[in-house]
């Protein structure tokens, strides 16, 4: 009790901070001052005589005034401006830890989508971006309809979102360019830049968070990130160029599959190894090509008809060497500057893969007859490919149907190292594919050392199923004839069979081997359609060349005549351009 009376006596005495008494003195004392400057003596005593008389006369006369009004007053201001803006940046700098994590970083993409799951908890929130994202991964196996797209909120760039991480506030902003690298520059001169387009973009997300625990902030960050990568570990993420909701492009995570197998895709004879190994040399040899001042890139291009495999082969080889894959389409309204920048932003660890390249639509700048508004051009392209913007230690897969609607610039090495053809089945892939959908689990060939009575039996009845099989595969691998279906196709034709007689398949616990010879008889018919679809394509093709363009009509000596692979007409490409401008759809 008295302890708590001594207190208040104390906090009596010494309450009246500011109290009458001492409001006069300071009245008083601000008085004193303002007399003191009005007096001549006290500017003399500051400037001296001579300064003195010079200001009276300057000052003395209204249009000098004015004059330093305008000239000075604007500077003063923005001095004291950015006084002020240093002044709250140093207090924050005291209170605050701040993390920015640039665009290119492998995280970036785990942190924003942390943000995203936060963001939907905002309460106060009025201004989001919206993403349209299937959560099941489309799978091409599978072709099951997906669901339909769940809407997710992404935090726009500039706008400050406040989230609650483990009962820490934190402040997540988007930057359109961030503070790394721009420290020189102020405010108004970032604008001006921006403005004029000469900013070197350098967006990033910052966090930030109140306190001086810089380890607690990481470790926040590091959390998300880990649960976002265990999620993805052993998954493929697709990263795809997507128009932003300003002008431009930038990559975006569009799902991520499962790992594809290295041994579900089925090529010819040693051309899986062949890339593969060429793959891994690359990746090894850093230090040589550095050494030998090449640039540290390699492209590759692989062409064929359509449903041979390029695709799935970029991403099984994606998938061995634990890459990504980032797919760039040269459509729409991706011009020059766009392209370049996305490449130089690749994001990290990831294939680039341009597909179905023939299929894009270059803008010719020497044709007054251009038409299809292609904006990005063939010197553009070849500029950005050639390895100065692009990123060191990258690989380039182009995919494309018809190696000879390419321009021979984009092929020469450097830009394009290895070609690859992929093109129908032969006799083994075939007989592979046939394995790869009926030889899975079952009909692994027994070693025959099973010592259980029960075993024997099991693999002894496997092996006569396995034998009935391989007689089946065999005829099957017969009657299709050699070099005429894709892969995709046979693809095709087993799941549709197959899911023709599901139930036929699913007879399992009748312990009697499942007869697939419905399989062969439905050969005759699957290459009726086949060569249904050729004709069709064929037909397509001829009405197509028929169609009288620009182009076909002028034979200078810039135009070339190449011979279309898929069939034996004769096209005219002008050289200018990559593709024609009215490319074929597929068939
Ligand atoms: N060589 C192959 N081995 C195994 N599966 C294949 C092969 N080729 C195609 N497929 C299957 O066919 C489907 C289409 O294949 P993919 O997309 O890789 O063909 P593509 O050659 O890239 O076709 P496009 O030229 O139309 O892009 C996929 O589901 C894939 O599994």
């Amino acid at each position: 009790m008295p302890s708590t009376q001594l207190t208040r006596g104390i906090a009596a005495t010494t309450s009246p901070v500011v109290g009458p008494g001492r409001l006069n003195s300071l009245l008083d004392r601000i008085l004193c001052l303002l007399e003191k400057v009005s007096d001549e003596a006290f500017w003399n005593s500051l400037f001296g005589d001579r300064v003195l008389n010079l200001l009276k006369r300057y000052f003395g006369s209204d249009v000098v005034f004015l004059g330093f009004i305008v000239y000075l007053a604007p500077i003063m201001g923005y001095q004291l401006h950015s006084l002020f803006y240093y002044l709250v940046n140093y207090i924050k700098e005291r209170m605050y830890v701040s993390i920015q994590i640039g665009k290119n970083e492998t995280g970036y993409d785990a942190i924003q989508q942390f943000v995203a799951t936060k963001t939907a908890h905002i309460r106060d929130l009025r201004d989001v971006e919206g993403r349209c994202i299937h959560d099941d991964n489309d799978d091409n196996d599978m072709q099951r309809p997906s669901p339909p797209p769940k809407l997710h909120l992404y935090p726009l760039d500039e706008i400050e979102h406040k989230i609650t991480y483990k009962h820490h506030t934190l402040w997540v902003t988007k930057k359109k360019n961030g503070g790394v690298g721009n420290n020189n520059e102020n405010y108004y001169s970032n604008n001006i830049k921006d403005l004029l387009g000469m900013m070197n973009s350098n967006p990033c997300i910052q966090i930030t968070m109140r306190g001086q625990d810089m380890g607690l902030l990481k470790g926040f960050i590091q959390e998300w990130i880990d649960t976002h990568f265990e999620k993805e570990y052993g998954k493929l993420t697709i990263f795809k160029c997507v128009p932003t909701r300003y002008e431009g492009f930038e990559w975006r995570t569009v799902g991520s599959k499962e790992l594809r197998s290295f041994e579900s895709v089925i090529l010819k004879e040693g051309q899986k190894e062949h890339i593969l190994k060429d793959i891994q040399t690359f990746r090894r040899r850093e230090h040589w090509y550095s050494i030998r001042g090449i640039p540290y890139r390699r492209g590759y291009l692989l062409y064929g008809p359509p449903g041979t495999g390029k695709t799935s082969l970029v991403q099984s080889v994606a998938s061995k060497v634990n890459m990504n894959v980032a797919i760039i389409s040269l459509s729409g309204n991706m011009d020059d500057e766009n392209f370049n920048v996305l490449l130089q932003e690749v994001p990290r660890n990831s294939i680039l893969v341009m597909e179905d390249i023939d299929h894009c639509v270059i803008k010719d700048p020497n044709s007054d007859n251009d038409t299809s508004n292609a904006k990005i051009s063939m010197s553009g392209l070849l500029n950005a490919l050639d390895g100065v913007v692009a990123q060191e230690g990258s690989m380039v897969f182009m995919t494309c149907n018809d190696v000879n609607r390419l321009q021979p610039a984009l092929l020469r090495p450097g830009r394009i190292d290895m070609k690859m053809e992929l093109g129908y089945a032969d006799k083994t892939q075939i007989n592979k594919m046939f394995w790869r959908f009926m030889g899975e689990d079952d009909i692994e060939p027994s070693n025959g050392d099973d010592t259980d009575a029960e075993d024997a039996e099991k693999s002894k009845s496997k092996m006569i199923y396995s034998q009935e099989l391989q007689d089946l595969a065999q005829k099957f691998t017969d009657m299709i004839p050699d070099l005429k279906v894709t892969p995709a196709e046979l693809q095709n034709f087993f799941i549709m069979n197959m899911m023709d007689h599901e139930d036929f398949d699913l007879d399992e616990d009748k312990k009697k081997p499942v007869d697939y010879t419905y399989l062969l008889d439905a050969v005759p018919v699957f290459l009726e359609t086949v060569a249904r679809d050729r004709e069709q394509a064929l037909e397509h093709n001829a009405s197509r060349n028929q169609k009288p363009t620009p182009s076909a009509n002028t034979t200078n000596d810039d135009t070339k005549i190449v011979n279309t692979s898929s069939n034996d007409t004769k096209t005219v490409v002008e050289d200018a351009t990559l593709v024609k401008s009215d490319p074929p759809k597929k068939i």
